[in-house]
């Protein structure tokens, strides 16, 4: 069994709170919260600015011209297609987009992003591939899953959010990103792929605590001035 379908294997009862998460059912069902969509557009446009970053840590990190040009086309990705997707939740909380850029990260989503950085900052390049793969493979699932049990049509009120998520090119950048993991598996000894496994579990769980953040609408205990990163 390949390095990431073991990971799959373990992570496979968060994957399954994932499906269920009242967040998700709201996406399904089109009957979300707006506050709650607010919530999370907030925290997941700094989540993915940061998420860029990584992608520039691991750049840095990286030690063949090839690694840098992947990574690089990567944060293209996440830069051009995934404003798609927040837009289509922007529509329908009746917001616009750049109301909601520029936030602090709720707790939650501070923690997730902490442990993607110093993973990116200390860990192997198979530990970084670990941490950052729960991000495109719990969506792409979640699409799948949502195109699969709700079967929108273009009215739908997400049908942008679940058809972006479910399509094929979200699919490759999870096998890539899989690809690569695996194939670093395959030379490494049993503590480098247990220090990779956490990493991913980890993530999994933030996944997880991630669209809880949104549902409770998630602060901070105080409201002193918190350090927005980027705008
Ligand atoms: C928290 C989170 N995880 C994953 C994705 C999908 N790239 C996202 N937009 N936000």
């Amino acid at each position: 069994m390949l390095f990431s379908e073991k990971l799959r294997k373990e992570a496979d009862e968060i994957y399954q709170g994932i499906f269920r998460h009242p967040f998700v059912e709201g996406l399904g069902k089109g009957d979300l919260d707006p506050e709650s969509i607010i919530h999370y557009v907030k925290a997941d446009f700094e989540y993915l600015n940061a998420f860029m970053n990584i992608y520039g840590l691991a750049i840095a990190k990286s030690t063949r011209r090839e690694d840098m040009a992947y990574f690089h086309e990567q944060i293209a990705f996440v830069l051009n297609g995934e404003i798609h997707p927040h837009n289509n939740l922007c529509r329908v909380a009746g917001v616009a987009y750049d109301d909601l850029k520029g936030f602090p990260l709720p707790p939650t989503a501070d923690h997730y992003v902490s442990h993607m950085k110093s993973t990116a900052l200390t860990g192997s390049m198979g530990e970084i591939l670990a941490a950052l793969l729960p991000c495109p493979w719990t969506y792409y699932e979640i699409g799948k899953y949502l195109m699969e049990t709700v079967q929108p049509k273009p009215d739908h009120p997400f049908y942008e959010w679940i058809t972006f998520y479910a399509e094929d090119e979200v699919g490759q950048i999870t096998n890539e990103l899989r690809r690569r993991l695996d194939t670093w598996a395959k030379g490494v000894g049993p503590d480098e792929l247990e220090k990779a496994k956490v990493a991913f579990l980890k993530s999994c769980q933030l996944e997880y605590r991630f669209w809880d953040m949104a549902i409770t609408k998630e602060i901070w205990p105080f409201s002193v001035e918190q350090e927005v990163t980027t705008s």
